[in-house]
C-alpha cells in the first residue's frame, strides 16, 4: 500500500489535474505465511489478484515490488512504468547490543538466493522466516535467529533504517546479488488504454531498462522464485552492467557482461549462454 501511494503521487505530480483511487488488494501471498512463497505457487501468489483487477477493468493499474512479479504476465497485461529505483541492496539486521556469535550464527530468510549466498560469506546457516517486514523483525528482537536478512529498500521506504533497537550492515549489491527487480516498484497495466501516457510519464528509463535486463535474465534461466537466482544491472561510466549468480550443486555460479546501454536486451540473452533453463 505504501509502494501504490508513492505511484499515485508520481502520477498526481505529473498530471496535477488528476487523483489516482487506491483500491486494496489483499493476495494469498499476504495471507499465508506459515509456508515458503514455493509451496503455494512463488511470485504469482502476489499477482494473479490483482490481473483478474485489471482485466476486468476495475483497476487501470497495478503497483508492484517488481521483485514479486512473475516471469510472464497475463495476456495483454504489461510493465508501462517502473519507478526510480530504491538501494537494490540486501540488508544484514541484527539486534543492536546483541553481537553476532563466533561461531556458526541462525540467519532467518527463506530465500534461496540469500541461502546460499551468506553461506558463501559468512559462517551461516539459514531458517525458515515469512511475514511482513515487521513480523520479521518482531521475531529477531525474540531471538528466534541471530540475523535476518531483508531487502534495503523496503526496510528504508518504511523508515525502519534509522530504528535505534537494530543494526543494519548493508551488503554490497555487487557481491550480494540482490533479486531481479529489488528495489523497482512497476506498474502493470492493460496494453493500451487511455492511461498508458500517464503511466510513460512517471516511468524511470533507467529502472525501466535494468528491469526489463533483469526480467530477461530471469526468463531465460527460467528462475521463476524456487530457484537460487540472484541478478542485478546497472549503469556506471556510460556502460551497462549485469552480474548473475546461481546456486548449483557445486556452488555458486557468477557471471557478469558490461555492454553498451541500448545493448541491453543482448546482454541479458549473452549473460545467460548455456544457462538457460538447466
Ligand atoms: N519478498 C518480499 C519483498 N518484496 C519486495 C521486498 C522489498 C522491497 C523491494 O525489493 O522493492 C520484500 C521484502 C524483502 O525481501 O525483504
Amino acid at each position: 500500500m505504501a509502494q501504490a501511494r508513492l505511484a499515485a503521487e508520481a502520477i498526481e505530480r505529473a498530471f496535477p489535474e488528476l487523483t489516482a483511487e487506491l483500491v486494496p488488494i489483499v493476495t494469498r501471498g499476504d495471507r499465508i505465511l506459515d509456508r515458503p512463497l514455493v509451496e503455494f505457487g512463488g511470485k504469482g501468489a502476489f499477482i494473479s489478484e490483482f490481473e483478474r483487477a485489471l482485466l476486468e477493468g476495475r483497476i487501470d493499474g497495478a503497483v508492484h515490488s517488481a521483485k514479486d512479479m512473475p516471469e510472464e504476465l497475463a495476456k495483454g497485461l504489461v510493465i508501462a512504468a517502473a519507478l526510480p529505483r530504491e538501494d537494490a541492496g540486501d540488508v544484514l539486521v541484527t539486534v543492536k547490543g546483541r553481537p553476532l556469535p563466533d561461531g556458526p550464527f541462525l540467519v532467518g530468510t527463506g530465500s534461496p538466493r540469500r541461502q546460499v549466498q551468506i553461506g558463501e560469506m559468512r559462517n551461516a546457516r539459514c531458517a525458515l522466516l515469512r511475514g511482513n517486514i515487521q513480523t520479521r523483525l518482531n521475531k529477531l528482537r525474540e531471538g528466534e535467529y541471530d540475523a535476518i536478512l531483508l531487502a534495503a529498500a523496503g526496510l528504508k521506504r518504511m523508515g525502519l533504517l534509522s530504528d535505534p533497537e537494530f543494526s543494519f550492515e548493508r551488503l554490497p549489491e555487487k557481491e550480494f546479488i540482490p533479486a531481479g527487480g529489488q528495489g523497482i516498484i512497476a506498474v502493470e497495466s492493460r496494453e493500451h488504454t487511455e492511461f498508458s501516457h500517464v503511466l510513460a510519464a512517471i516511468n524511470d528509463p533507467a529502472a525501466f531498462r535494468s528491469l526489463a535486463a533483469e526480467r530477461l535474465v530471469l526468463k531465460r534461466l527460467g528462475a521463476g522464485c524456487t530457484g537460487a537466482v540472484g541478478v542485478y544491472s546497472y549503469s556506471e561510466n556510460g556502460s551497462f552492467h549485469i552480474k548473475l549468480m546461481k546456486g548449483t550443486e557445486s556452488g555458486i555460479l557468477r557471471r557478469e557482461i558490461s555492454g553498451a546501454l541500448e545493448e541491453y536486451e543482448a546482454l541479458a540473452a549473452a549473460v545467460t549462454e548455456g544457462l538457460d533453463h538447466e
